[in-house]
């Protein structure tokens, strides 16, 4: 068993390796794969296949406290288990040392960018891929694939809750999807336009999973996380894993609820001397002029293209070769195409 039903304790305890285990509660098996990964198997068949994944970035601990929660009332038998469910921990060790990563970001080493990597994430990222191959090729024939990845962000946003939709390439977006977004509380979705190496992409796609990276508001320590505001994705998921249904929201009520915006840049930082041009507290989806300089180096300049552009995820402390921050443009429900 979990002592406590508490399975961030146990991974917390365990941070760097854990012996397998099986567990039984009152509506299924459970199955400890390693640390911080828990497979759960409901008694009856179902048709959903849920992967949440939090504390990817150790330091992101709202979502790992809230995913423990629904965890040890599911062991405790609080609601029913009614979807099959692999809950991911994804960097123990960092979330130990209440930092971001140890040695290089997990979160861009995943569909096998980790064969170009060093450091203790390396095997991490490895792993956290078989387990999700593993879950989902147990999943039944035509069955649904999800894969939630909860993170908090550095700064403030002016949209407080936000998600990353990988690039899907030519192929529609899932309304159904959108419904549980917009009753989840998610204010705003950035749709990408290109492959990553993140762990939402991977799940989506490498298995054809609906798979988001989901920003719930800004990073806080363990235990100053106001769990209050996390109220309506809490509903939405007790209802998936409990009742294995989505919410039924209507085209126009997702439209009023969900503000859209395409990524239109990905800003790489290219050499030492990179800088972006904004102060510190500049929040996420704070948009600019046309002509702006958002950031340079002795090797480069990015000026705003268009006005309302806006920046997200704005970050120079970063390796070169990675990820400074994305520009996203706004755009409409009705420009994109449905199913
Ligand atoms: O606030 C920040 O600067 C980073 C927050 C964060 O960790 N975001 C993810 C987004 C992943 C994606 O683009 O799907 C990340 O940077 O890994
Ligand atoms: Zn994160």
């Amino acid at each position: 068993m979990i002592p406590n039903n508490d399975f961030l304790a146990l991974t917390l305890n365990n941070p760097e390796t854990l012996a397998p285990f099986q567990l039984e509660f009152n509506g299924g098996q459970g199955f400890v794969e390693e640390t911080g990964i828990l497979r759960l198997e409901p008694q009856q068949a179902t048709d959903i296949n849920l992967v949440l994944s939090v504390g990817i970035h150790g330091n992101e601990t709202g979502p790992i406290e809230l995913v423990n929660q629904l965890l040890k009332a599911i062991l405790e038998g609080r609601f029913a288990l009614t979807v099959r469910l692999l809950v991911i921990i994804g960097n123990p060790i960092a979330a130990n040392r209440a930092e971001r990563f140890c040695d290089v970001n997990l979160n861009r080493l995943f569909s096998g960018a980790w064969r170009h990597y060093e450091g203790l994430e390396v095997p991490r990222a490895q792993s956290l891929e078989q387990a999700v191959t593993r879950f989902f090729a147990g999943s039944a024939t035509g069955s649904v694939r999800l894969h939630y990845d909860l993170h908090t962000a550095i700064r403030g946003s002016e949209y407080e809750k936000f998600v990353v939709h990988p690039f899907i390439g030519d192929a529609p977006y899932d309304l159904q999807q959108l419904g549980l977004l917009a009753a989840s509380g998610i204010d705003a979705v950035l749709l990408s336009q290109q492959p990553t190496t993140t762990f939402s992409y991977y799940s989506s796609a490498e298995h054809g999973a609906h798979a988001f990276t989901v920003e719930l508001g800004k990073v806080y320590p363990f235990g100053e996380n106001d769990l209050s505001r996390f109220e309506a994705i809490r509903q939405t998921l007790i209802t998936l894993i409990s009742d294995a249904s989505f919410p039924k929201l209507e085209r126009d009520a997702i439209d009023s609820k969900l503000k859209f915006f395409a990524v239109q840049d990905a800003l790489v930082k290219d050499h030492e001397d990179y800088q972006l041009t904004i102060s510190e507290d500049v929040k996420n989806f704070t948009g600019f002029e046309k002509g702006y300089e958002l950031a340079h180096s002795s090797q480069s300049q990015y000026l705003i293209k268009a006005s309302g552009d806006a920046i997200i995820f704005p970050n120079a402390n970063v390796p070169i070769g990675q990820r400074a921050g994305l520009v996203v443009r706004p755009m409409r429900l009705a420009d994109l195409a449905l199913r």
